[in-house]
């Protein structure tokens, strides 16, 4: 039996890396054969369901986010998180937004301390126990809950935690880029805006935005080489060596919190993908990249078939209904 579980993992490393070769090699490979290289890395980082685990080794991700204004984001991206398929998803938000999220859902683990006097000890307590941060669906601009998270950051790095950064983390990273600043197991996930803003406040001069590219490149290098994804028609990730498109076909609606759905997916699979680049599964690779691609074609497949049932209705809840096929669709067929 281990025999073969050994002769299995070979095998994947053996195809991994030829996929991965193939991949930094093809300066003019087609999208779609790029694309089915990707999503293969994807798909082995994907842990196997066994009955041999217990509750929390696929992952135990937490969201900082959620006060008065914002209850949706952090629910969004904590429970996308569960149904991609960790075993636990934390919320760490304000008081008052506490109990709002609670009531969304029983399956998620809600925390009351991100505007308490000492948030950032509070928050500490569960880092040891956590394989994934997520930081900014609705967070929220207040100075407080900016330094929070600010610190908790820097705690994170230090216990080499795998951290997405989205929305209003993305603020903060405008304001203090160096708080992330060539952190390898770091995510920015900008929109346009976010990324304009980013952009400006690295380059001290006004984005060229006839070429996505580049300036995602360019982003991504004055940040360290962190991966940056810039969500868009299609979704541009790079870790300023090569530039990566995702264009999994979604459709023409544009719901508020998708990005959310995407922040919370991409915090798992970072986990899995490091997990799967220290077992020696991914290899010449940056996993972080690996991740990002395979949380914008998850999105991107969630909005797809939400859309073909509710058309112009279609809500973030709708897409979130998707995770589980279109995870099978894309990553386990
Ligand atoms: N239900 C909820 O609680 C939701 C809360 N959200 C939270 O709301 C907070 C603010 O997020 P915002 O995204 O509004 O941030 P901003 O306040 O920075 O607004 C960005 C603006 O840019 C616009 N925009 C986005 N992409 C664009 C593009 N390609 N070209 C031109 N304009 C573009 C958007 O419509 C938005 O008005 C965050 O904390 C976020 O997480 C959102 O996640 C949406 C859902
Ligand atoms: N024009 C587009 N065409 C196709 N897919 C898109 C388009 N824009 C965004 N998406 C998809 O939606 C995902 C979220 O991007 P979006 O721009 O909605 O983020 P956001 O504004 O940060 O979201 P949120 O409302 O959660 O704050 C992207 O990663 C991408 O997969």
């Amino acid at each position: 039996m281990i025999r073969i579980v050994c002769a299995q993992l070979s095998a994947l490393k053996r195809s991994s890396s030829l996929v991965f070769e193939r991949y930094y090699s093809s300066g003019s490979t087609s999208h779609s054969s790029m694309d089915d290289d990707i999503l293969s890395l994807v798909k082995s980082i994907v842990p196997p369901l066994t009955s041999k685990k217990h509750k929390g080794q696929d992952g135990r991700i937490g969201i900082i986010g959620g006060c008065q204004d914002y209850t949706g984001a952090p629910y969004f991206a904590a429970i996308s998180a569960l149904k991609v398929g960790a075993d636990l998803s934390h919320v760490f938000c304000t008081k008052d937004a506490a109990t709002v999220i609670k009531s969304y859902s029983p399956e998620l683990i809600v925390h009351p301390v991100l505007d308490s006097p000492n948030a950032v000890e509070e928050i500490e307590k569960w880092l040891p126990r956590l394989h994934g941060l997520v930081v900014g669906p609705g967070l929220g601009r207040e100075d407080f809950l900016l330094k929070t998270a600010k610190e908790v950051i820097e705690k994170s790095k230090t216990r080499d935690i795998p951290i997405v950064i989205d929305a209003d983390g993305l603020w903060l990273v405008t304001q203090h880029p160096s708080v992330i600043h060539g952190y390898q197991k770091g995510i920015l996930t900008p929109n346009f805006m976010e990324f304009t803003r980013l952009y400006e406040a690295l380059h001290h001069e006004p984005m060229d935005s006839s070429d996505h590219q580049r300036s995602v490149l360019q982003l991504s290098v004055a940040m360290g080489n962190l991966t940056v994804v810039l969500k868009g028609e299609q979704d541009l990730i790079t870790d300023g060596s090569k530039v990566i498109s995702c264009s999994v076909e979604g459709s023409g609606r544009r719901c508020g919190g998708q990005g959310d759905l995407l922040s919370g997916s991409m915090g798992v699979l970072a986990h899995w993908a490091h997990a799967a680049s220290a077992a020696g599964v991914v290899r010449s690779v940056n996993p972080s990249v690996v991740a990002a691609f395979g949380a914008c074609s998850l999105t991107r497949q969630c909005n797809s078939q939400a859309f073909q049932r509710h058309g112009r209705s279609t809500t973030t809840s709708d897409m979130i209904q998707e995770i589980g096929s279109a995870f099978k669709k894309l990553f386990e067929s």
